[in-house]
């Protein structure tokens, strides 16, 4: 220990926790150092019934807990004990003046606002779960961490205690900075929560200052690229996926496999798993293959049939537990991440037989309908949208042609649809008898999208041996409307015979005509799935 550790011996804790996990334990080893325990209503009768000596802080205050708990240590007492500067000599005679007393360590975690919002309580209980005095603190104490150390979760308990034992009942400056610039983040994660909850109840969409926060999952070994630094976190909305996700086995995930899989969890949420069994298969977060089936087996078969050369290496979401006969199909080839709501034992044991593959169960689907927020960052800023919630089963399928599909056009027309707003903008999408078999992803013109596509379904047909390539006799989808005929005439082209797309081109009757001039059935959608 040397005097650049700055170390300053802790006297006296204040402990007001929510969040009583470790508390006991952490209590009695400060004792053994011989702190004394100052703490709040609940947290002393914790302490104090563990047997250990412990002061109340309205002691310390003189005045009582008031109003419901809403006033317990906003309290000179408490608030100069923590932010006066040791060293200062005006400080150390106001203290004396005033009989405050040092507070070396601060160790608060907060009124559980996130879970109290989580559990679906009503206006009056989340406010109530609104905390004030334990941010006062934590911002006060953190702000003088060149005295005092502050903890904000009983994951850091440990960490203090170590320098404790190390350094004759001190904490080094170095320490009180990280935990300095923990609290801060942890104050901020929760006043976004709280102004992000605001936002939802008053329907605004635009505030003028918008906060996001997130609880460290993981810190990744790098990002996109190895030379960029990375790590991921939980935002307080908890949507079932990759953020939620339990991991039985298999590598660590990489910042590209947590962006791949949330794609591709996202895509199966489209398809209720009682309706139907369904599989996608991602590749650089767009599917390279989609379908139903009978079973979870067929439907991934029928997805691996349309880009198996891609799907090399790619990642698979399954809309129903995986189970025996599907995991020992899934192993035949090379996978890097495979995600379910979840899995038979079985399959897991299957699965097991490939220590790199990395299996994720996580308990449910995401529901496409369910509002929420998406945000990227442009230079210099934040773009924020509202997630893109349309789903095809409450849409209008509005025929625009002479010929109305078929019913098992329709079948596969909605079908499309729902794939295309998970492919990367401009996307077209040749399906057929529920399953892709052509994907045009991410292109500047969505007629290179469309022959793409169709290049890649005659690819397929080939490596299957198939006399022609499926997208004969195949209906299409478009994430958006086509601007000229252009687009739609190279999906004729490739022997597409139905179509839906949003619709809403200045030249939709040209596109019409053309359709109607090959005898093509049309819908609109009046809805646009981009994405870019
Ligand atoms: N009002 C105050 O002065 C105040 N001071 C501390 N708290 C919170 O009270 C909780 C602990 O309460 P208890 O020790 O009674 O279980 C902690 O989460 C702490 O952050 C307060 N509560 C809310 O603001």
């Amino acid at each position: 220990m040397t005097e650049t550790d700055h170390p300053r011996r802790v006297t006296r804790a204040l402990l007001s926790v929510s969040d009583k996990t470790g508390l006991i334990e952490f209590a009695q080893a400060l004792a053994a150092h011989g702190v004394e325990l100052v703490s709040t209503g609940g947290t002393a009768k914790a302490i104090a019934s563990a047997g250990l000596k412990v002061k109340d802080v309205s002691e310390l205050t003189g005045f009582p807990e008031m109003m419901d708990g809403r006033v317990k240590t906003l309290h000179p007492k408490v608030h100069g004990g923590l932010l006066a500067i040791r060293d200062n000599k005006e400080h150390a005679e106001a203290m004396k003046a005033h009989g405050i007393a040092p507070i070396d360590l601060l160790v608060v975690n907060l009124y559980p606002f996130e879970a109290t919002v989580d559990k679906g309580a009503g206006f009056e209980e989340c406010i109530e779960n609104i905390d004030i005095g334990g941010p006062a603190m934590i911002r006060a104490a953190a702000k003088n961490h060149d005295d005092v150390a502050v903890v904000v979760e009983a994951q850091d308990y440990k960490a203090v205690l170590d320098e404790l034992a190390a350094n004759k009942g001190a904490t080094t400056l170095k320490l009180r900075r990280r935990l300095a610039a923990k609290a801060y983040a942890r104050t901020a994660a929760y006043d976004a929560a709280i102004s992000n909850w605001f936002n939802r109840q008053l329907e605004i969409d635009a505030p003028d200052f918008r906060a996001f926060g997130g609880r460290l999952i993981q810190s990744l070994r790098y990002g996109e690229n190895p030379h960029q630094t990375a790590a991921f976190y939980a935002t307080p909305d908890k949507r079932p996926g990759v953020s939620t996700a339990r991991q039985l086995q298999g590598k660590e995930l990489s910042y590209n496999n947590i962006n791949d899989t949330d794609a591709a969890y996202e895509c199966i949420g489209e398809f209720d798993a009682k309706r139907t069994a369904a599989c996608v298969i991602v590749k650089h977060a767009n599917p390279c293959g989609v379908a139903e089936g009978s079973d979870l087996v067929s439907a991934y078969r029928k997805a691996l049939a349309c880009d198996s050369t891609s799907a090399f290496g790619g990642i698979i979401a399954m809309n129903r537990a995986l189970d025996a006969d599907t995991a020992r199909e899934i192993t035949k080839i090379f996978t890097e991440v495979i995600i379910a709501p979840g899995a038979s034992e079985e399959a897991i044991a299957i699965i097991g037989a490939r220590k790199n593959l990395r299996l994720l169960l996580a308990g449910s689907l995401p529901d496409p309908r369910a509002p929420g927020l998406t945000a990227k960052t442009v230079a210099g800023g934040l773009l924020v949208q509202s997630r893109d919630n349309a789903v095809v089963d409450d849409m209008t399928f509005k025929v625009v042609t002479k010929r109305a599909p078929t019913d098992a056009e329709m079948r596969d027309l909605k079908f499309a649809f729902r794939v295309a707003k998970h492919v990367k903008s401009n996307t077209i999408i040749y399906a057929k008898d529920l399953a892709t078999v052509g994907i045009g992803a991410g292109q500047m013109s969505r007629v290179d999208s469309a022959r793409i596509a169709a290049r890649k379904a005659q690819d397929a047909a080939s490596e299957l041996k198939l006399a022609e390539p499926l997208t004969k006799g195949s209906v299409v989808a478009s994430d958006a409307f086509f601007p000229f005929a252009d687009g739609m005439l190279a999906c004729i082209e490739a022997g597409a015979t139905a179509v839906v797309q949003p619709g809403g081109s200045m030249r939709d009757d040209e596109v019409i005509k053309a359709a109607d001039e090959h005898g093509i059935a049309m819908v609109f959608t009046g809805t646009r799935h981009f994405r870019h």
